[in-house]
């Protein structure tokens, strides 16, 4: 099918409520060339979303990274922290991070998404977009210690913000879906060797946003 059909498809029941049967939190299955997502709009419960919200803004000691650009030192416009097994060290954009250990919060996240997942994780990066203002740029997480093709889950909480996906040898190629309060983004397969995401800033008014993603960080 066109791709751009498939867009429209899934994104379309994608900002539904969709009432749930079973115990099960229901998903959508995205298979995008090169890659899959699967989406799960209401992986916790609003209860539960609200106070791991709450509970997150609070205990983690959120913090401004800089990296070097070109000679200059820039601040990467979102707050961001790093936890996991000890051991489990991340170079990203030219620093190391050592990762502080697990909070109960973080370890009650992990505990339910590693069912849907199908791996554990030993890390976990912790981005808080305070505003519109903050966002993240064009990337793939293919980071070598991340292996070849890496399950990354991606935990949302406060503010629903865009995710926008482009194949890499093809900018017209593109997916996007709305990142919901309480949900949970899978990425597979191949998709971080051909596809690059980002989360762009916007001029809406909009309360903070944090997302969470667990990564097997290998030795
Ligand atoms: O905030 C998001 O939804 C994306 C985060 C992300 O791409 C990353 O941490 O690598
Ligand atoms: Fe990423």
């Amino acid at each position: 099918m066109d791709h751009r059909l498939w867009t429209f498809f899934y994104l379309y029941p994608m900002n539904q409520q969709l009432p749930m049967f079973s115990g099960e939190p229901s998903s959508h299955q995205v298979p995008l060339k090169d890659g899959l997502l699967e989406y799960y709009p209401q992986f916790f419960s609003t209860g539960e979303a609200d106070t791991l919200f709450r509970e997150l803004t609070q205990d983690i000691h959120w913090k401004q990274e800089s990296m070097k650009m070109y000679g200059k030192t820039v601040l990467f416009p979102r707050l961001m922290a790093w936890h996991g097994d000890a051991g489990s060290a991340y170079a990203f954009s030219g620093t190391t991070y050592t990762p502080e250990p697990w909070t109960p919060a973080l370890l009650q996240i992990k505990e339910k998404i590693e069912p849907p997942a199908g791996v554990h994780f030993n890390s976990v990066l912790l981005n808080l977009y305070r505003n519109g203002k903050d966002a993240m740029g064009w990337h793939a997480d293919d980071e070598p210690e991340l292996g070849a093709n890496p399950v990354i889950a991606s935990v949302n909480f406060g503010a629903a913000r865009r995710f926008m996906l482009r194949y890499k040898q093809d900018h017209t190629l593109k997916y996007e879906l709305e990142l919901q309060h309480g949900s949970l983004l899978l990425m597979k397969g191949t998709l971080q060797h051909y596809w690059q995401h980002q989360v762009p800033k916007t001029a809406r008014l909009l309360p903070s946003r944090i997302n969470l993603t667990f990564r097997v960080i290998n030795p």
